[in-house]
């Protein structure tokens, strides 16, 4: 497979990252305005570092666009004469529609809107996936090159402003929890070190239960609290304060400012 990705910055980078430890690819061309956050990715066999975005899409047949939505339409443009019926485009960019892209680059275009999320640099990433009617027969592609680098899944577009909310930024929404967490073991007598190590360690061991289980995290939660115990107390205080209500608003906040930034 012939990969190209156009902007290698937070996550462009990370998907770089993903690919060459899986090696995933037979050439592999990293395209940034300012290249130097990838340069040290020119070392590695079949990878080349450019700044030249149309040659990345000459030298490729899937070509991952993972540009700010502000940055995404003239690059499009800009590559649209060198794109063939071979090529497939993937989209990473937060709130832009496939039918935007199929507005600049015609409807008879192989369309996959990814949305991926960070974790991808390790192979851990939850990736939803969408095409255009064209690029049906390109889906099961796709599956295999994220599916290599995490768990996908495959969904309707409609759903993929849902998913970035859920699964990339849902990322931070997770650190955000283990940040808090560590605060609580250093109150509580930890050193920062081995506060971080407690509460990274225990929120892995929670969602491998999970995974692993395939139960319900209630079902989890009784087998841990005791009746009279300190778990229940300590899940009740969260609740006063309004720990999942604060979630759930959180995640209708993101999706509301996501359906915002969309353009059709
Ligand atoms: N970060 C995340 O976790 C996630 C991001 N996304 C989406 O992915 C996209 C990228 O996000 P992110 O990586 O965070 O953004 P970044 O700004 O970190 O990366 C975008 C990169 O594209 C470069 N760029 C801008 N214009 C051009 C151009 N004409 N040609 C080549 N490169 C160019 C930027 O350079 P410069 O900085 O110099 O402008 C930058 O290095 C966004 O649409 C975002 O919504 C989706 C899911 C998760
Ligand atoms: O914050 C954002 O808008 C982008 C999309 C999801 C993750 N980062």
């Amino acid at each position: 497979m012939k990969i190209a990705i156009i902007g290698t910055g937070n996550l462009g980078s990370s998907i770089a990252k993903g690919l060459i430890s899986n090696k995933s690819f037979t050439s592999l061309y990293l395209s940034d305005k300012n290249t130097a956050a990838v340069k040290v990715f020119n070392e590695e066999d079949y990878v080349t570092v450019t700044s030249d975005n149309v040659l990345a899409v000459e030298k490729s047949d899937i070509v991952i666009f993972a540009l700010q939505p502000r940055h995404i339409d003239k690059v499009l443009e800009l590559v649209k004469p060198k794109l063939t019926d071979n090529h497939v485009v993937m989209s990473v960019a937060a709130g832009v529609e496939i039918s935007r892209i199929e507005r600049i680059l015609g409807s008879d275009t192989n369309i996959i809107r990814v949305m991926p999320n960070t974790a991808i640099s390790i192979g851990k990433s939850m990736t939803c996936i969408a095409a255009n009617s064209k690029a049906q027969d390109k889906v099961e592609m796709a599956e295999t090159i994220f599916n290599q680098l995490g768990t996908t899944l495959i969904i309707p577009e409609e759903l993929i402003q849902a998913a970035t909310v859920i699964c990339a930024s849902g990322i931070a929404f997770w650190m955000r929890l283990v940040r808090a967490t560590t605060q609580g073991a250093i109150q509580l007598g930890f050193e920062a070190e081995q506060a971080h190590e407690l509460a990274t360690q225990t929120c892995y061991g929670a969602a491998s239960l999970l995974i692993e289980s395939g139960r319900h995290p209630e079902q989890e939660i009784d087998r841990v609290t005791t009746p009279s115990g300190c778990t229940i107390e300590g899940l009740n205080a969260m609740e006063h304060q309004g720990l999942s209500s604060a979630l759930i608003q959180g995640i209708v906040a993101s999706f509301e400012k996501i359906n915002q930034l969309k353009t059709t």
